[in-house]
């Protein structure tokens, strides 16, 4: 004999109900079945708002009453014909009466019982039992309505009853054994001693299916409802969630206790006393396999991974009681607990630090100023003395719980839980882990619950490992980043397991948003335009509150504003990588507010695009100093803009149709004058003096302008192009004069002991620099180490493709850090 119990999804409509015939029919070629019932979808919420406004007073609640009605009519029309129509519709409007009055009653006392309000609730499994048992038996499926009022016996409390399991076997025999027909019982309700209707909690039938199914030793318990399985996490939570094929009854009771909702928390004890299977059945999809709960072997239950499954429930409040007078003073907690008890309060989480100076614990939100009032009194007297300092509620938490049978005696799993949560900047504000090691809850702010969820899901479960990608700035160098990503997602994700997902990209007027991400063949059309605020304040808003883990924010932008937003990013562990140095080489206040924001946070800044374009400039320094060698001098060139205008014109041509070219190859800032005035080289000497450890500022840097100063006044760049031409025959004649002195002109710079300088060099064509060619960019470090041969990085210093390139590199360390 097998349970099959159907959820009130399973049953919502006349053509799921059809369905469900289909499964029973099934089910009967492997013997008898016994069925339990759910009120059909959305009844249980009808009945319970039809209660509360009636409690209000006045008529209102009929309103409700009607939809009910319409409800189940509705089902008795599309179902039933004949007699059975007319008899089930006669059921019905006799127990809608009896729910009216019910209702009236409320309604004029205006109040609202447990017991009155589990007598309502019994109304929705009444309806659906009814009507499906008298379907089966027109369908010729013999079938018979059972009422589990008269079997499942209960305590008192009559809106989270206590099974007497003894009392209700004996009725269960009594009513269900030998039945000739299959009985299709009401879920969820009992009754008291008193006879009065009492109630097993929300999602109760599934413990109804479990205690008949346990008494009368059946062979397996079904419950079917509207996913595919018992899931490694709740897939409205985590997209990448998928249904276990199998779970032990213990890990099972750990999870649904702590929130997945699959499975009543009650349900799993009495099948796992008797042995018992339970399988968790989509009956939209009965193909699939589902989830088997059971006693697993020692084989079995070391899985392939420690971890089985993660769930976690929101909604609830920390209390804290905390005092240096509690330490060493027994019976606190005693009292703690059964002050609770007293005042029917459920703890869900207990976290006790071993100085014994504070105790916390989790309850439900709508118990909590229940609980404060209850605790203040219970320990009026210990707060008076201070020997308790304070019993605070803390709001807005969520509890996660890590499950796994094999967690047990496997080194590492908390280590590698509590890093992944470090890394994505989430705060553990209390941690419990029982002795048997299955089961490892934290509590966290409840804004945080899904990002959690997410990370520690995708670490435990899944090989591949996404990290999302926020862009800003949509020109140059985004456009060829863009096309290397997604050339190379491929690759990334067979290769490295790494997802590369690029979830938003803005520039000053446009935005596209997608946490699943952004089509890259075709992101030009995502882009919206941005409305209300343009600012990156806006962006970056829209960015935090989606709040992703793994998430790595690069901007591609020479603005002002978006650098002065990296703090922010930081502290809100966001990483960052940039190609644009107005961070870097910003005021000192902002350079220190950057690397004081890193300090502080878990989140990871990489820049190295910022001197040399993909040149590993910056590294190389870094890796130098680190590894103790000193560095003396940096010398070179490190404009890509003007390496190529003067060794174009070295080639012959006119300055200002060379600078025109280097703007359309996407080799100068967006406004040229920042590398004609020599002030983006200038911000790299910058960028390189700090990382030396110099304090120094953007004035510190001497630097010659090649820009006359009746151009560097405002004015769009187009008309600035057109003026430049005024100094063509100037650098035609110094370009002549250097040739025929078997010279070349260069401009380049130096850093030495702190001070730093850039200007036009007329130097020897044996110089290393005259052999430049294109962007070439030469830096020359001259070290201890490295003192009579000098290192030297050369390579293209400017350009999309290389520069995207160095940001890429970027982003994928930080993945592989963050990963
Ligand atoms: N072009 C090159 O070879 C190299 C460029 N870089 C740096 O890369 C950055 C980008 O350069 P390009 O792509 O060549 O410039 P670009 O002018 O082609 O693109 C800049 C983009 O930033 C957007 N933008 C500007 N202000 C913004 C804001 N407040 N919010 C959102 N978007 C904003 C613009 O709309 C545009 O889409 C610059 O900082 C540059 O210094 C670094 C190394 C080499
Ligand atoms: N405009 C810059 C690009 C790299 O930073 C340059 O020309 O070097």
């Amino acid at each position: 004999m097998n349970v099959l119990k159907f959820g009130g999804t399973s049953i919502e409509n006349g053509k799921r109900i059809r369905n469900v015939l289909n499964i029973i029919r099934d089910a009967m070629h492997d013997g008898p079945v016994i069925v339990v019932v759910s009120a059909i979808r959305k009844v249980t919420d009808l009945l319970l708002d039809a209660a509360l406004t009636a409690c209000r007073g006045g008529g209102d609640y009929k309103e409700k009453l009607v939809d009910i009605e319409r409800l189940h009519t509705a089902l008795v029309e599309d179902l039933l014909t004949g007699e059975k129509a007319e008899d089930v519709q006669r059921y019905l409007c006799g127990v809608l009466s009896e729910l009216g009055d019910v209702l009236h009653g409320v309604s004029l006392l205006r109040e609202l019982s447990e017991k009155s309000s589990a007598l309502i609730m019994s109304f929705g499994e009444r309806f659906s039992a009814y009507i499906i048992s008298s379907y089966l038996s027109q369908e010729g499926v013999a079938a018979s309505y059972v009422d589990a009022r008269g079997m499942i016996v209960t305590d008192t409390s009559h809106g989270d009853a206590r099974v007497d399991m003894e009392a209700s076997a004996l009725q269960i025999r009594e009513r269900l054994n030998n039945a000739d027909s299959i009985p299709v019982v009401t879920g969820y309700i009992g009754s008291a001693p008193d006879g009065t209707v009492t109630t097993l909690g929300r999602g109760g039938s599934d413990y109804t299916a479990t205690i008949i199914g346990s008494v009368l030793g059946a062979g397996e318990i079904q419950i079917w409802t509207d996913v595919d399985g018992f899931f490694s996490a709740d897939p409205k939570r985590v997209r990448d969630a998928y249904a276990l094929p199998f779970i032990s009854y213990a890990e099972a009771m750990e999870l649904s206790h702590a929130g997945a909702k699959v499975l009543h928390p009650y349900a799993v004890h009495p099948a796992m006393k008797a042995g018992i299977p339970i399988t968790i059945r989509n009956s939209m999809n009965p193909g699939a396999p589902g989830t088997r709960i059971e006693k697993l072997s020692s084989e079995e239950a070391v899985s392939a991974r420690p971890v089985t499954g993660l769930s976690s429930i929101s909604d609830i409040v920390l209390l804290n009681i905390s005092g240096s007078g509690m330490v060493g003073v027994p019976g606190i907690a005693s009292r703690l607990f059964s002050c609770l008890a007293r005042h029917m309060i459920n703890i869900i989480f207990i976290s006790q630090a071993s100085s014994e100076q504070s105790i916390s614990l989790a309850i439900n939100a709508l118990q909590a100023s229940k609980a404060q009032m209850a605790l203040d009194d219970e320990f009026a007297v210990e707060l008076g003395s201070r020997q308790i300092e304070s019993l605070t509620v803390r709001q807005d938490i969520s509890m996660i719980a890590v499950v796994g049978k094999s967690m047990s005696g496997h080194p590492g799993v908390s280590a590698h839980l509590f890093e992944t949560l470090g890394k994505n900047g989430i705060n553990v504000i209390a941690v419990a882990q029982g002795a048997n090691e299955m089961n490892i809850s934290f509590v966290i702010d409840s804004h945080d619950e899904d990002k959690a969820l997410n990370c520690v899901h995708e670490s435990f479960f899944l090989s591949r490992r996404k990290v999302h990608v926020f862009i800003a700035g949509t020109g140059t160098i985004s456009s060829s980043l863009i096309g290397q990503i997604r050339d190379h997602h491929e690759t990334l994700s067979v290769g490295k397991n790494l997802d590369i997902v690029v979830c938003g990209m803005a520039n000053t007027r446009m935005m596209a948003l997608n946490n699943e991400g952004i089509d890259l063949n075709d992101w030009q059309s995502a882009l919206q335009p941005r409305e209300g605020e343009r600012t990156i304040g806006d962006y970056l808003a829209r960015i935090r509150s989606r709040n992703l883990h793994n998430t790595i924010f690069v901007d591609c932008t020479a603005s002002a504003d978006v650098a002065a937003a990296y703090p922010e990013l930081l502290r809100s562990n966001i990483s960052v990588v940039t190609a644009n140095k107005l961070g870097m080489a910003g005021s000192w206040d902002l350079y220190e507010t950057i690397n004081d924001a890193l300090n502080s946070s878990n989140a990871k800044f990489l820049y190295e695009t910022n001197v040399g374009a993909g040149l590993p400039i910056i590294n190389t320094l870094n890796d130098l100093r680190n590894s103790g060698d000193k560095i003396l001098k940096i010398e070179g060139v490190l404009s890509g803009t003007l390496s190529y205008i003067f060794n174009e014109l070295r080639k012959g041509g006119a300055f200002s149709r060379i600078v025109r070219q280097a703007r359309d190859a996407g080799f100068t800032e967006p406004d040229p004058r920042e590398d004609l005035s020599g002030a983006d080289f200038a911000r790299k000497f910058l960028i390189l003096g700090r990382e030396l450890g110099f304090r120094i500022n953007y004035e510190d840097i001497q630097c010659e302008s090649l820009v006359p100063d009746h151009l560097m006044g405002q004015m769009p760049v187009e008309e600035f192009l057109e003026k430049l031409a005024c100094v063509d025959e100037e650098y035609d004649d110094m370009n002549r004069k250097a040739a025929a002195e078997g010279m070349t002109i260069a401009y380049a710079g130096e850093i030495n002991g702190g001070k730093a300088k850039i200007s036009v060099k007329m130097l020897p064509l044996s110089n290393p620099v005259a052999g430049l060619n294109g962007t070439e960019n030469m830096v020359v470090f001259t070290t201890d180490r490295y003192f009579d041969t000098p290192l030297v990085v050369k390579g293209p210093g400017a350009g999309g493709e290389v520069t995207a390139g160095g940001v890429f590199a970027d982003i994928l360390r930080i993945a592989s850090y963050l990963v």
